[in-house]
């Protein structure tokens, strides 16, 4: 296959899944929106952690909330756990590269607050290690899924929220994880600071 034909495909696959998950994802991403707004409005703060290209979005969604999403607003408290490459490597070379965020959850984690927990597999061991810290510590869960939820899908409880993505394709899956961030983004934005329009 030529490139141009094979870059179109892939633009394709993207578009194909982005309707399929808009069909079935909006009442999730409406719900977990309600949870955060609702943990912000009671001096909670969002954790966020993922790994490799979903490490990345936790931290798009961190930055978002510190610094600003589409408009002028106040900073909003938000902590990647993948940034700290100290604290990180110490916990992976110290103990298992399975309690890098656990760790770090059980130190700065309040009851109240909400874990965005990424994984397009939903089984990597320090995300659901993550979970697990974050319950003790009385947190709610928004998970980012794809595939069948793994893992992560039967460690939720009910008042945490699981935005599953239709797919079984990495890619494809991270793709849609972006979008979800930024409904969130601009659900936050619209409920704490009005509609815009
Ligand atoms: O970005 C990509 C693939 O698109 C990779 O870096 C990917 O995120 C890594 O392989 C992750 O380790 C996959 O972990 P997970 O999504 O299964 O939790
Ligand atoms: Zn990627």
């Amino acid at each position: 296959m030529d490139m141009q034909s094979r870059i179109r495909q892939l633009f394709q696959a993207s578009i194909d899944t982005k309707q399929q998950a808009m069909a079935v994802l909006a009442p999730h991403i409406e719900l977990a929106s309600q949870v955060m707004v609702n943990a912000l409005l009671n001096e909670g703060k969002m954790l966020s952690c993922g790994n490799g290209g979903s490490a990345g979005d936790a931290q798009h969604f961190s930055s978002e909330l510190l610094n600003r999403f589409e408009r002028e607003r106040p900073s909003l408290p938000a902590i990647a756990l993948t940034t700290d490459s100290s604290t990180i490597t110490s916990i992976a070379n110290d103990y298992t590269f399975n309690e890098v965020f656990s760790k770090q959850i059980r130190a700065l984690g309040q009851p109240g607050d909400v874990l965005l927990a990424i994984s397009t597999s939903g089984n990597s061991a320090n995300i659901i290690q993550a979970i697990q810290a974050a319950h003790d510590r009385e947190m709610i869960v928004v998970a980012l899924t794809g595939r069948d939820g793994g893992g992560m899908a039967s460690l939720l409880l009910p008042e945490d929220v699981e935005i599953r993505v239709p797919s079984n394709v990495t890619a494809r899956i991270q793709e849609v994880h972006l979008l979800a961030i930024h409904c969130l983004c601009d659900l936050i934005d619209s409920q704490l600071f009005g509609s815009e329009e």
